[in-house]
């Protein structure tokens, strides 16, 4: 299998151009390729494919061979793919995801996609949607106990469920510790991803992730979405900020009056390579 290790600030996948190659067992080839002991290493396996309602479409697993319905970082590196290696010479693309028809804008240098802006999309806040347990039409800063400590939390769905948690130490906080709690507490009924984010002024967040089906993580693009969006609907910040992750920085909008919300970061190709898959099984 030919494959393409790409990078969206930190957040690693394993790309694969399925315009050439056929992938019969995608959950189970993403397990395998993530491994960073006995595979390539990544945080999963994301698959590009024709579309008949887009340009191109997007398949995203986690490294635990989960499904995802988006990637934010992922769908960066797949409008850089598609460029880059010539599958399109349009700087604007429609990428089809399980999250519906994603715009992307390229900015280019030297013949390369080196910035890449999406519109996201709506951000959605009802309950039954996200899906999360609760009352009313929107979770904000609202409360959940784990493991008897009680947390406010704003939910958000780009897509993808997230949690997102406010706090003033972000950095010594032992995420491997509280993330699994809430990635699979029993208010999410299809698990959550779980942002912990610092609000450093009315224009800049520190943020940290736990990943559903992935762990702590470099950067997670639709998280960064969703905690802008918590963060406005809370009052902290303005409707467009900077977003500070492990693996670099993301700058999210959320245009209220479209209702989308636009995000603006880089992607990067790491190498490419050819595994022979049995020789993982
Ligand atoms: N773990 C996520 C998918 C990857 C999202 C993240 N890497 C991003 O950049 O948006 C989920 O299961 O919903």
């Amino acid at each position: 299998m030919k494959f393409t290790k790409m990078q969206g600030i930190g957040n690693d996948y394993v790309y694969v151009n399925c315009f050439r190659e056929k992938i019969d067992y995608p959950s189970e080839t993403a397990k395998m390729v993530s491994d960073r002991h006995f595979g390539i290493g990544s945080d999963g396996l994301i698959l590009i494919k024709p579309s008949d309602v887009a340009d191109f479409k997007m398949e995203m697993y986690n490294s635990d061979g989960t499904q995802s319905e988006m990637c934010g970082n992922g769908i960066r590196c797949v409008g850089k793919y598609v460029y880059d290696y010539g599958l399109t010479r349009d700087t604007n693309i429609t990428i089809e995801t399980l999250a519906g028809i994603k715009f992307l804008e390229l900015t280019t240098k030297d013949d390369k996609a080196v910035l890449i802006k999406v519109d996201m999309g709506n951000p959605e806040l009802l309950p039954a949607k996200i899906p999360v347990v609760a009352e009313g039409d929107q979770v904000v800063s609202q409360p959940i106990d784990v493991d008897g400590t009680i947390y406010q939390m704003t939910c958000v769905s780009m897509g993808n469920p997230h949690a997102v948690i406010y706090m003033e130490d972000v950095k010594g906080l032992e995420i491997e510790k509280l993330g699994p709690k809430f990635e699979k507490h029993s208010r999410f009924p299809n698990r959550t991803n779980t942002e912990f984010a610092r609000i450093i002024d009315k224009k800049t967040i520190e943020m940290r992730v736990w990943e559903r089906g992935a762990g702590e993580t470099l950067a997670c693009g639709t998280g960064a979405c969703a905690t802008t969006v918590a963060s406005i609907l809370n009052g902290y910040t303005e409707n467009e900020v900077t977003i500070h992750l492990l693996g670099g920085d993301l700058i999210i909008k959320w245009d209220q009056e479209k209702n989308k919300v636009f995000m603006t970061g880089p992607a990067e190709v790491v190498f490419d390579g050819e595994i022979n898959l049995s020789s993982l099984a």
